[in-house]
C-alpha cells in the first residue's frame, strides 16, 4: 500500500514531506510528477507545499489544472486521505475539494514563523492521535494563507466539526474564525497552512507535527515498511 507525494513545477515541500513520511515514519511513499495522470496502486494522496507555477494568479490557481488533479479528485471521492500543506491546501480549495479560499495574509507580508495552534477536532484520520483542544506549535511559512469563506460555509464548517486546526493565540494572516487547517464533510480530506511535516524531529526545533503521520498511518490502514 503506497502514499504519493505530488510534485508540481514550484513545490518545494516536496523532499520535506516525503522524508517526514519515509525517513521518519517509514511508510511507503513515492513521488508522483503532476503529469501523470493515474493513482492506480496508492492509498492517500500528500500535496507539499511551495509555489506551484510561482503562484501566478493566485497560489494553486493553475496546479489545479494538471493532469493528475482528476485522480486526486477520485481518490477523494473515494474516501482516501488527501492531505495538502500550505500550497497543497491553496490547490484542493482551487480544486473544489475543500470550500472557501486562501487570500493574501492582511498584513501583506509573506508571515515564516512557529506559531500555537489548538487541535479543534481531534476525531479525524488525521489527528486521532492528538487531544481535543491540545495546544500544538507548528511552524508555518506564506504569503497567501488568510482563510476565507462566506457566513453560511462558515456556519457550516463549524457545525459539521470540519474545522480541525485553529490558530491559539494570535492570528498571524487575518484568517476568519482563526482558522489554520479544515476537512471536507467526509473527513477524508484535510488542508492546512502550518507545515507538520517541518515540525517530525527534535533537530527540527519541534515534533508536534509527527503525531498527524502517525495517526494518518495508523488510520490510513497504510501498510509500514519493515
Ligand atoms: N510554504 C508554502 O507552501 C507557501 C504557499 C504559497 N506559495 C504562499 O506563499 O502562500
Amino acid at each position: 500500500m503506497k502514499i504519493a507525494v505530488v510534485v508540481f513545477p514550484g513545490s518545494n515541500c516536496d523532499v520535506d514531506l516525503y522524508e517526514a513520511l519515509h525517513s521518519v515514519c517509514h511508510a511507503d511513499v513515492e513521488y508522483v510528477s503532476h503529469q501523470q495522470k493515474s493513482l492506480a496502486g496508492f492509498d492517500a494522496v500528500m500535496l507539499p507545499g511551495g509555489f506551484s507555477y510561482g503562484d501566478y494568479l493566485r497560489a494553486g490557481a493553475i496546479a489545479r489544472f494538471t493532469n493528475i488533479m482528476p485522480a486526486i479528485i477520485k481518490m477523494a471521492n473515494e474516501g482516501k486521505p488527501v492531505f495538502g500543506t500550505c500550497n497543497g491546501f491553496q490547490i484542493l480549495t482551487e480544486a473544489g475539494l475543500l470550500p472557501g479560499g486562501l487570500k493574501r495574509n492582511d498584513n501583506q507580508r509573506f508571515v515564516c514563523k512557529a506559531v500555537p495552534l489548538e487541535v479543534v477536532n481531534s476525531q479525524t484520520l488525521f489527528t486521532s492521535h492528538y487531544q481535543d483542544h491540545e495546544r500544538i506549535v507548528l511552524p508555518i511559512a506564506h504569503a497567501d494563507g488568510s482563510y476565507y469563506a462566506d457566513e453560511k460555509t462558515l456556519d457550516e464548517l463549524e457545525t459539521n466539526n470540519q474545522v480541525v486546526f485553529r490558530y491559539a493565540t494570535e492570528n498571524p494572516n487575518g484568517s476568519l474564525h482563526n482558522i489554520a487547517g479544515i476537512t471536507n464533510k467526509q473527513g477524508n480530506v484535510l488542508g492546512m497552512m502550518p507545515h507538520p511535516e517541518r515540525a517530525v524531529e527534535t533537530i527540527l526545533g519541534c515534533t508536534d507535527g509527527l503525531r498527524l503521520f502517525e495517526s494518518l498511518l495508523a488510520n490510513g490502514r497504510i501498510k509500514v515498511e519493515a
